[in-house]
């Protein structure tokens, strides 16, 4: 029974970005989430226990991104992936990271990455 679990409007805030000035600030992130796992467990008991928490992954990678200082929203998204795939019964992600403030005349820049367990736990 596969079903997707969803967080939106995550606003982590890192040092994030490539050129000096950036390496200086923490910026502001959106970041949504939409996690394909099985709900068979938690439909059948309805027990916290048996579904991805979405609160408890909520504040997981609010800190895990606040520690981090990548350059590219793109290695951001692939080290949050492994850190989900890591501690959560994930079969399939999908990291949408908004940049808000990065390029004035845009109302958002950012990226969007799908992967499933296999290809981000090889890589
Ligand atoms: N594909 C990407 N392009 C750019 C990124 C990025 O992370 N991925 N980052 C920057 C700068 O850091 C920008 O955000 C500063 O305005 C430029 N392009």
């Amino acid at each position: 029974m596969k079903g997707v679990v969803t967080i939106k409007g995550l606003e982590p805030e890192a040092v994030i970005g490539c050129y000096d000035w950036e390496r200086e600030i923490k910026q502001r992130l959106i970041i949504d989430l939409a996690m394909t796992t099985d709900f068979a467990a938690a439909a059948k008991s309805d027990d916290l226990p048996d579904a991805l928490d979405y609160a408890a992954i909520s504040q997981q990678v609010i800190s895990f991104v606040e520690q981090t200082e990548f350059q590219l929203l793109e290695a951001l998204s692939a080290a949050i992936a492994t850190e989900i795939f890591q501690s959560w019964p994930v079969s399939e992600l999908r990291i949408d990271i908004d940049k808000p403030n990065a390029v004035p005349a845009a109302a958002s820049v950012g990226v969007s990455l799908n992967v499933n367990r296999a290809q981000c736990l090889r890589d």
